[in-house]
């Protein structure tokens, strides 16, 4: 049996904080090895990267993830009681509810509503100076998953309610004033969609059929009762929330077409297929979630290597994504490596790896990718902007990681009559 190799040092949570992206590969690579023993929060942890180790990090068998996310996180990204945090059979069968909210056709309903708020905001931004993609995006999308859900929302409410859901993922792996924010917000918008929750179980409100609230509201578990009110509201919240978060795929959507206009034009022609490869390589190429968390079930050898029970593991996500020995040339944006790529549930990890139904992996991605393919259009097809000079830089020490100016853009017109594609 080999030892596995060891981060010596006494704790590396700043190293990881100063460059959480990069940190687990270039420890690897410093140490010539795909998983090591590390330090963090002065817990022993193990790091690991690569496609086999995403294959072992997914069997539910070997891992577990009850209790597995730090108290800051849970508290604000996540919230407690969640999907995130079931295994076995209570996972499975609230996952089975997540995707019965993402169904293929319920997805293409959310895309459609996200074209029309999208379409109508264009046309309030040609009368605007400058434009904050990134915060605009977040109004948009919001309003969209709102409506989608099942969850009102008034005009009124709009930029409040955007600032707390988006406090929750922009926020949490912030430390002080921000992170104390994004705890509040958790508590607020839970309380706000827990009162909703109750409203649709005592039949004071109705909301859509097959929509995520009333999926989520009349949702039984396997003993045969409703989710508490607080677990409703935070997997509510769990759809809500990280479709927002698509706006940040947005922004890196928008830069990427920023440094790369070739695409422009390869888009504008229809070219078969391109924006779906554009939204895949986004997804791989931009930094968003560094690694996933789970801990060992029992202690068990893999490759010579053993890791013992109750082990802390984190996989790298964005090392993963960026593993040369998977992605030639893995640091060049190139949309056409998505041409012929044969779909592998352990290579392309931006939103976690596995089988949606069985495992952890995202239920979200689909919403994702669509979302983003509707946006890319339209920025592309239905309008033309300026972007002026400004920090673009993508921020690694950010998460998730977008150009610290937020993305400006300014003189914006409607292309074609302001006649989108379809
Ligand atoms: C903004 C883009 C998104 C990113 C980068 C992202 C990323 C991730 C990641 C890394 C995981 C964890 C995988 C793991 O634990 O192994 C995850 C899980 C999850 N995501 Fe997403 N996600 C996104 C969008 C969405 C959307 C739109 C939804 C809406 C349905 C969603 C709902 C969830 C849920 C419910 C889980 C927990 C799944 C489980 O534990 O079984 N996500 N996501």
């Amino acid at each position: 049996m080999t030892r596995i190799p060891k981060h010596g040092g006494l704790d590396h949570s700043l190293s990881l904080l100063s460059d959480p992206y990069r940190y687990i590969t270039k420890t690897c690579d410093r140490l010539e090895t795909d998983v090591f023993h590390t330090r963090l929060l002065l817990q022993k942890v193990i790091c690991m990267r690569g496609k086999e180790a995403a294959k072992l990090f997914y069997d539910t068998s070997r891992f577990s993830r009850e209790g597995v996310s730090p108290s800051h996180i849970a508290k604000t990204l996540f919230g407690q009681g969640g999907v995130q945090g079931l295994d076995d059979e209570a996972h499975l069968h609230r996952k089975a509810m997540f995707m019965s909210i993402v169904r293929h056709e319920r997805v293409d309903k959310l895309a459609a509503t996200f074209r029309d708020v999208f379409q109508q905001r264009l046309v309030q931004w040609t009368k605007m100076n400058s434009v904050l993609l990134y915060r605009q995006v977040q109004e948009i999308i919001t309003i969209a998953v709102c409506r989608w859900a099942g969850v009102p929302l008034p005009d009124g409410d709009v930029d409040r309610r955007t600032t707390q859901l988006a406090s929750l993922f922009d926020y949490a792996a912030n430390i002080g004033p921000k992170h104390w924010y994004a705890r509040i917000a958790r508590k607020q918008t839970n309380a706000w969609l827990g009162e909703l929750i109750e409203q649709v179980r005592r039949a004071d409100y109705q909301p859509p059929k097959n929509s995520a609230a009333e999926i989520i509201a009349l949702h039984r578990e396997l003993d045969g009762n409703q989710l508490s009110t607080h677990v409703a509201a935070v997997e509510l919240n769990n759809v809500i929330r990280p479709t927002i978060a698509v706006s940040a795929f947005i922004v890196q959507s928008a830069h990427a077409l920023h440094q790369h206009p070739e695409y422009r034009q390869r888009i504008a022609d229809g070219e078969d297929g391109l924006l779906q490869c554009f939204a895949q390589e986004v997804r791989r190429f931009y930094p968003f979630f560094p690694f996933a968390g789970a801990k060992t079930r029992e202690s068990f050898v893999c490759n010579g290597y053993r890791f013992p029970a109750g082990q802390k593991v984190l996989l790298d996500l964005y090392g993963t994504d960026h593993d040369p020995r998977i992605w030639e040339l893995p640091d060049k944006f190139d949309p056409d490596r998505f041409k012929n790529w044969q779909r592998c549930p352990f290579s392309l990890i931006p939103q976690g790896g596995g089988d949606y139904a069985t495992n952890h992996r995202c239920p979200g991605e689909p919403i994702a990718i669509e979302l983003m393919k509707v946006a890319l259009d339209l920025l592309v097809n239905y309008c033309q902007y300026e972007v002026p000079e400004q920090e673009l830089a993508i921020d690694m020490r950010r998460m998730p990681a977008i150009p610290a100016s937020g993305f400006t853009i300014m003189k914006l017109n409607l292309a074609n009559g302001g006649k989108a594609s379809a």
